[in-house]
Parts: structure tokens; sequence; C-alpha cells
């Protein structure tokens, strides 16, 4: 039944039918995506990877409500989110998406606790902090809330992004190159974050990543080449992910 709703478009957590994205006009025009489709079931965790160029932060930044394809469809659960006016896609992104950065993007004169509250301020809600310290709990800072970012490692800082990302409880989290500012094994700890807001609360995550390692913790890997998804993988391991990726000369 899960399948055959999936299968239908309907059912599914986030989705993109036909997306092409351009940059620029005329002869100087960038074609990043040319044509993706990709369903995101509730509850997996999905890694983009592909040669530097190939599309992944775009298709991930379209995906995420943050970017505007040229043409094709973006849907999360039954809202078609490519139609929407700014300010109510901007309303529902706060409420339903969550985003991770390599760079974590937290604002250096804010507490911790102000900065895992801001996304919830922004839309202008009360911040709750009961709320607030249960999500730096789950990533591992429970009594953090008062320094601020700079008196944190930056697998620290990470984890401040991530709970962040998911004090609104959102559907989806979108995390671009999480582990790329890290060393392996910060890395490593911050996936199997990742992995954990997946397999323990249900939560659909989708992960752009250079590393096969982090690509094993997926359930499944598209691989991107010039704008397109030219191979998919379901419970990669790392052997083979750099296998395919070094196929693609990535
Ligand atoms: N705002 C922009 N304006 C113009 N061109 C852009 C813009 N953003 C991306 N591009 C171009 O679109 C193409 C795809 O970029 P994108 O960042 O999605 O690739 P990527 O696979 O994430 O690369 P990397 O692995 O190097 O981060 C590239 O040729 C890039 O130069």
């Amino acid at each position: 039944m899960a399948e055959t709703m999936i299968e239908n478009g309907t059912g599914t957590a986030a989705r993109a039918e036909g997306l092409h994205r351009e940059y620029g006009r005329g002869a100087a025009a960038v074609r990043a995506l040319r044509g993706v489709s990709v369903a995101l079931a509730p509850g997996t965790f999905t890694a983009v990877m592909g040669p530097s160029g190939s599309g992944k932060t775009t298709l991930l930044h379209c995906l995420a409500g943050m970017d505007r394809p040229t043409r094709g469809s973006v849907w999360w659960g039954d809202t078609e989110v490519s139609r929407l006016p700014e300010r109510r896609l901007a309303e529902l992104r706060r409420t339903r998406i969550g985003f991770v950065f390599q760079a974590f993007n937290l604002m250096p004169a804010m507490t911790v606790a102000q900065n895992v509250e801001l996304p919830g301020r922004l839309a202008g809600r009360r911040p709750d902090r009961a709320r607030v310290l249960d999500a730096l709990a789950r990533v591992g800072l429970a009594g953090r809330e008062r320094h601020r970012p700079g008196q944190l490692s930056g697998g620290q800082q990470q984890r401040v992004a991530i709970a962040r990302a998911l004090v609104a409880r959102p559907q989806v989290v979108f995390a671009d190159e999480p582990t790329g500012a890290l060393d392996r094994n910060t890395g490593r700890e911050i996936l199997a974050l990742l992995r954990d807001g997946v397999d323990r609360d249900g939560r659909t995550c989708v992960m752009v990543t250079h590393d096969p390692v982090a690509a094993g913790y997926a359930d499944r890997v598209l691989l991107l080449a010039d704008g397109m998804v030219v191979d998919e993988l379901d419970r990669p391991t790392a052997a083979m992910v750099g296998e395919r990726l070094s196929r693609l000369g990535g």
C-alpha cells in the first residue's frame, strides 16, 4: 500500500518532478539541473552525491524551497511548494523543513539556546524553553545553552545547528555537506545523530556529501552528473559508493 502511494506521488515526504534550474541567460546560461525527478519516502535517509558542479546543492535548495526551479515542481506532502508565493513558502519552510549547512551558520553573538530559538522567533512564535532544552539534550548539549558558539568545538557547533533544524520537528531535514568542516570522528557523530533522527523519530533526511563513508549511513544514494540523476544505490556501502563515484570521475 505504502509503495503504491509513493509511486503515485502521494504519501511522499517530499518529491520533485522534472526539475530544471538554469542560472543566467543566453550564451552565459548554466543548466544546473536538467530534468531531475526524485521521491523521498517518509522516514528514509537519502544521500546525494556526484562530481563537483553536478547540481547537488541546487537540487537540495530547490527541494528545500530555498531556490525556485526554472521548470518542474516540488512537493512537500500534498502541497506544491514551487508555486507558492514567497511569504507563504517562507512560513511553511519554517515549520516543515530543517536545514543544516556545512559552515554551521550560527549567530556568534547569540547563546546556544537563542540560536536554536531563532527560527521560531522569526516565525513570530514565543520560544518554548522546554522544547529548546529537549532539542539540545537530544544532540548531547545539555547544560550548554548559555554558551556562545565561539566557546564550542566545530562538532558541538554543528550539533547546535542540528538542534536548531530539529526544534520545530520538521518532516524533512536537508543537510549540505554537514561533515565537510569536521574531522572524521566528529563527522561520524554528526552522521549518527542524523541517522538516529530517521530511525527514532521517523524523520526524512537528505544529505549532500562527497564522502562515501558518510553516504554509507543513508538508505539510498542518488548519483548526479551534469544536472541529471544517473544512478541510484539502495543500502549503500562505502565501497560500493566509492566504486560508482570513481566511474563518474567524481
Ligand atoms: N547562483 C548561481 N549562479 C550561477 N551559477 C550557479 C549558481 N549556483 C550554482 N551555479 C552553477 O550550477 C552548477 C551546479 O552547481 P551546484 O552548486 O549545484 O553543484 P554541486 O554538485 O553542489 O557542486 P560542489 O560539489 O562543487 O558543491 C555549477 O556549474 C555552478 O557553477
